[in-house]
């Protein structure tokens, strides 16, 4: 449905995007996740035909976007784009910042639409209030309820949910759903929260300097970052190199320099395994988060349910040595 390619964007001798590739389908939802200054929003601004690429092209079914330079109104009717700062109309409530979306269309159907709308994004009682006078999360929502009034066939989001507490984040999530599954909506947001992102894309692509530099599903990014930057983008990691791996109780490698990744959940607490120390304890609702030391050199991230466990106390730990990744870089 919308296609990039070899997409390129620079500013004054600073590569903000290299050749980028990317495709999105109807009915997915894609991540990109990527560090601050990654390139994300100069990417997402061209794929919305809203900055001109130095090179290469968007297409949507074939035909291309042109940049803003070529076109009196930038931007594709089939293509939505919500930004950071969700640019509402300051001036006008929730509810006719919605209806303002669906100005074109008949009275009828456009009251219709925006009822259901704000029932969609759980507006309806703020509906008469400024922007300034609801919360972030709603004004999020209201942001996301005026992209999506006359259904978009592609919506982008740049951090739908830095801003979001919990519930916040939990009600956009599930509006997201919605609309792939309801509208076959093709979603692709922007983030630097791996959480967001491994548990809502279908696909995921990690940004660094303006490269994407891996791209596939959550799980097997997860599982097999191609970097130590891919890896450290998806979660919790600890990334050695192999000359260590006698020191974690496994065999030792033929490429002592090449780099390793371990999640935390395949190190185990295990009193057959090699002994270290608890160096850090962090508490995280249904389980703990540990930093094991085993040598000078070698501190492992670990996951326990347990909850007898004191920093400084010596344990002993496993790793499960099928979990153990091999990194490129
Ligand atoms: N209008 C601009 N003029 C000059 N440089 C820019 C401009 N917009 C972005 N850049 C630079 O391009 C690079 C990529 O910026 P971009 O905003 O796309 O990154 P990002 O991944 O979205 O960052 P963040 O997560 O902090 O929003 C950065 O080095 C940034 O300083």
């Amino acid at each position: 449905m919308l296609q990039a390619t070899h997409l390129t964007k620079t500013y004054g001798g600073i590569a903000a995007v290299r050749s980028v590739s990317i495709e999105l389908k109807p009915g997915e939802i894609v991540a990109l996740v990527g560090a601050s200054g990654s390139g994300k929003s100069t990417l997402l601004s061209m794929l919305a035909g809203l900055t001109d690429a130095d090179s290469g092209d968007v297409r949507i079914q074939g035909e291309r976007i042109p940049g803003p330079s070529e076109v009196l109104v930038p931007g594709h009717d089939a293509i939505r784009l919500v930004h950071q700062e969700y640019q509402l109309m300051p001036n006008v409530s929730v509810r006719e910042n919605i209806t303002y979306a669906l100005r074109f269309f008949e009275k009828n159907y456009r009251d219709f639409r925006v009822n259901e709308l704000l029932t969609l994004c759980r507006l309806t009682d703020v509906q008469d209030r400024l922007p300034r006078q609801v919360s972030g999360g709603e004004k999020q929502r209201t942001a996301i309820a005026r992209a999506i009034a006359d259904k978009p066939a592609i919506l982008l989001l740049d951090e739908p949910f830095s801003h979001l507490d919990l519930p916040n984040r939990l009600i956009v999530r599930d509006l997201l759903f919605d609309l792939v599954r309801s509208e076959s909506t093709a979603c692709l947001f922007v983030t630097h929260d791996s959480s967001d992102a491994l548990s809502i894309a279908n696909q995921l692509g990690i940004l660094r300097d303006g490269r994407l530099i891996q791209f596939g599903t959550p799980t097997d990014i997860y599982r097999q970052p191609a970097t130590s930057y891919a890896a450290r983008m998806t979660g919790l990691v600890t990334i050695v190199k192999a000359k260590h791996l006698p020191v974690l109780g496994l065999p030792a490698s033929d490429h002592p320099e090449t780099l390793i990744c371990l999640r935390p959940e395949h190190v185990h607490l295990d009193d057959s395994g090699v002994e270290g120390q608890l160096r850090a304890l962090f508490f995280k609702g249904s389980h703990y988060e540990l930093e094991v030391e085993l040598s000078r050199y070698v501190c492992l991230r670990a996951l326990s349910t347990r909850n007898d466990l004191q920093i400084g106390q010596r344990v002993r730990i496993r790793v499960d040595e099928k979990a153990v990744w091999k990194l490129n870089r």
